[in-house]
């Protein structure tokens, strides 16, 4: 554990004792469990406790510390970007603010051309090479054209959404608009406007899908994004906020939690170290992916209506590759696209050494998502076959490349905490899965996270609004029974 992270979290790194009986148990302590917490105790309820199965808040916002001895860096494996900031005075993104509150380093940056660095003269901004398998090759005109087709399919989807019409794969949508990408470069633009945000193949992912967080006139904040660069790691807000309420017998780290037992007056869970855990409620915050499989059991088991919901969402998995040169040889912008004759093999190259960013770092990193993290996940962790792959293209970008002196990637699909990346709505999940996603069972057991989010799926801000969201339901059932849902 990183020791700047160990003081974001100040005394909470100790695991509290066992309850015996409490009103609440929170089940996982990322973003949506320490801001149900918060909430909770907002709402004057502190009998709750955070059941963690790691030694730090935050889940899947999560830092390594990257690079050779003299030249390490810490660099987010999960979540990077605040998407969406703040519209005039429109409603802000909820973790725009609390990034402000615990001082986050933050570069802003324009994923959709480039990036702009705020250095002591100016706000310079750069813009995106192009590259084939041929090398050096301008296509930004397919870029701009690709860019105005995805903007014409989500006005599309906002339209049919306003006409209650059935959601359309943006396969579909394109075609209806008589889009259709065929040459690797059309398809590189393609699979950056698309798979590199849903992590997810073009043909699964839904029309409507990104409404909200850019578009404020849609109830979101604004189209910027902000790119953590702050070396106590991005979790150090999580951490950092819940410092300022919990106290150590809130918390228990380092269990898991195997079974979850649940009937009409409340909630057992069994964790594997033997602890049994009883409450009134339930908040359960595990990823859709955990939900999914079969790491956590529930006994009696879910509902139909539930489970359908459950393993209709998809949980893709992306995948940010680190390399560390000796030094940099590569472009001067944020990003630098690739087109390859295998659609989505090592498309997105993203430059940390930058002035503002990690200047003199020697850091790049490759994102690749869906299918192609996949087949890397299957490679489990065969780092000199990853290497061979990424460097094959990084010669063809630039053939003098030289080896990487360090190389390190992550494993979303396979930790059983997560089992992929972050949700995704594909076109066959209809609102109502949604709605029951978050629906509480048998009155007791409730549920939030990202992907119970139908405004936010997949964000840091939907995982915030949805844990705070299902603690003030969770407060005014206990405050009035009137106000708990069903126990049917
Ligand atoms: C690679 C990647 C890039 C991303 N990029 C961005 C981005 O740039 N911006 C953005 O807004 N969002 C991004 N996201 C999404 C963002 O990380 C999530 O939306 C958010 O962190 C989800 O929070 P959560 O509380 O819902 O779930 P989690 O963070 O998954 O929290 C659930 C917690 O439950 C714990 N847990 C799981 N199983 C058990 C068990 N059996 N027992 C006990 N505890 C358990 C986990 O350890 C975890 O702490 C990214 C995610 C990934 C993986």
């Amino acid at each position: 554990q990183d020791a700047n992270t160990t003081a974001c979290q100040s005394n909470l790194t100790m695991a509290g004792a066992a309850p015996n009986n409490t009103k609440v148990l929170i089940l996982g302590g990322g973003m949506a469990g320490v801001i149900a917490a918060r909430t909770l105790h907002e709402q004057g309820i502190d009998d709750f406790v955070i059941v963690e199965a790691k030694h730090v808040f935050g889940g899947r916002m999560a830092q390594t510390t990257f690079g050779v001895n003299g030249s390490q860096y810490v660099l987010e494996k999960g979540p990077n970007w605040v998407h969406g900031t703040q519209t005039g005075s429109g409603p802000a993104n909820p973790v725009w603010l609390l990034a402000q509150k615990h001082n986050l380093s933050m570069v802003q940056s324009d994923l959709f051309s480039n990036i702009c660095v705020f250095d002591v003269y100016a706000i310079r901004c750069f813009h995106l090479p192009f590259f084939d398998y041929n090398g050096p090759n301008d296509y930004s005109a397919t870029f701009n054209a690709s860019l105005t087709a995805f903007n014409n399919a989500i006005v599309l989807a906002g339209e049919r959404w306003q006409q209650n019409k059935t959601d359309l794969d943006l396969r579909s949508a394109y075609n209806y608009m008589g889009v259709a990408p065929k040459t690797p470069q059309e398809q590189a633009c393609e699979y950056y406007q698309i798979d590199y945000d849903a992590s997810q193949t073009s043909t699964l992912a839904a029309a409507w899908n990104y409404n909200y967080t850019f578009v404020p006139e849609a109830g979101g904040f604004s189209d910027v994004d902000m790119l953590c660069v702050d070396q106590r790691g991005f979790a150090c807000i999580v951490q950092a906020e819940a410092a300022t309420f919990l106290n150590t017998s809130q918390v228990l780290f380092n269990q898991i939690v195997k079974t979850i037992q649940y009937n009409q007056n409340g909630v057992t869970v069994q964790t594997t170290d033997g602890y049994n855990l009883t409450a009134d409620h339930a908040l359960v915050t595990f990823s859709a992916g955990v939900l999914q499989n079969t790491d956590v059991v529930f006994d009696p088991v879910l509902p139909d209506w539930k489970r359908e919901a459950i393993s209709s969402i998809e949980m893709p998995v992306y995948t940010k590759i680190f390399l560390q040169f000796e030094k940099k040889f590569w472009f001067d912008t944020g990003v630098g696209l690739y087109a390859d004759q295998q659609r989505g093999r090592y498309p997105i190259w993203e430059s940390l050494d930058l002035p503002g960013l990690f200047n003199g770092s020697g850091i790049i990193f490759v994102t690749v998502t869906g299918d192609y993290a996949n087949y890397l996940e299957q490679l489990n962790k065969n780092i000199t076959q990853v290497q061979l792959e990424v460097m094959e293209v990084l010669r063809r970008m630039y053939p003098d490349a030289p080896d990487p002196i360090d190389i390190w990637l992550p494993m979303w699909g396979r930790d059983p905490l997560f089992r992929g990346s972050y949700s995704n709505w594909g076109a066959s999940f209809v609102p109502e899965h949604a709605y029951n996603l978050s629906v509480p069972v048998n009155g007791h057991l409730w549920f939030a996270g990202e992907a119970t989010s139908v405004k936010y799926f997949g964000f840091l801000h939907g995982a915030y609004l949805e844990g705070q969201n299902a603690a003030n339901n969770i407060a005014a059932c206990i405050k009035n029974p009137q106000r708990c849902p069903p126990t049917t």
